[in-house]
């Protein structure tokens, strides 16, 4: 039954997972939820990787504190997905910085058109929640249609595919 599922669901939807992970979790999470999905993988990378001096989050002039304390910081990014406009969901993922979507979500955000396409959110944390993260993109980009978000901090496959099972928009 679930494979039948699936593949109902390849047929119905193409759906990218999209993230940045500055140091591998938010990799694993989405390598899981590709698999979960039948989607296809995306990386958005930086054009300038940060290194681990930037995500001191001790240092108040870290990279990553001056991008996160400026609300209009957006780090460049390598490339644009291709073909974007093929995609009818789009997962995206990222790590949680200061409670939020690191500043580099919204370059990806802004370097695309997702109007009309199901957007959903999801990250891991060190313990934080992802609902300011979401709350504040849903805030910056009204246009949107956001799904609710999912923290997939130590997520098993088998726990992905059951959160996915349940997102009618998928079906
Ligand atoms: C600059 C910075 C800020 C962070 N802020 C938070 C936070 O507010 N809450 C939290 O739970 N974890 C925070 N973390 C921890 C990361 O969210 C966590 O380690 C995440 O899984 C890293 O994902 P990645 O390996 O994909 O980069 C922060 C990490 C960095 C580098």
């Amino acid at each position: 039954q679930q494979k039948q599922d699936m593949n109902n669901r390849q047929s119905n939807n193409k759906i990218l997972v999209a993230y940045f992970s500055a140091t591998g979790t938010t990799a694993d999470a989405a390598k899981k939820l590709t698999k979960a999905t039948g989607g296809e993988l995306y990386v958005i990378t930086p054009v300038k990787p940060y290194t681990s001096e930037d995500l001191d989050w001790n240092d108040k002039q870290s990279r990553s504190s001056v991008e996160m304390n400026d609300p209009k910081a957006r780090p460049a990014i390598k490339s644009k997905k291709e073909n974007i406009s093929d995609y009818d969901v789009i997962f995206i993922g990222y790590p949680i910085w200061w409670d939020l979507a690191p500043r580099i979500i919204n370059t990806f955000i802004e370097s695309h058109n997702l109007k009309g396409k199901t957007v959903i959110p999801f990250s891991t944390s060190g313990g934080s929640s992802i609902t300011n993260s979401v709350t504040t993109l849903k805030h910056t980009y009204p246009d949107l249609n956001w799904q609710t978000g999912k923290l997939l901090n130590r997520m098993s496959e088998n726990a992905i595919h059951e959160w996915i099972d349940k997102l009618e928009f998928l079906k």
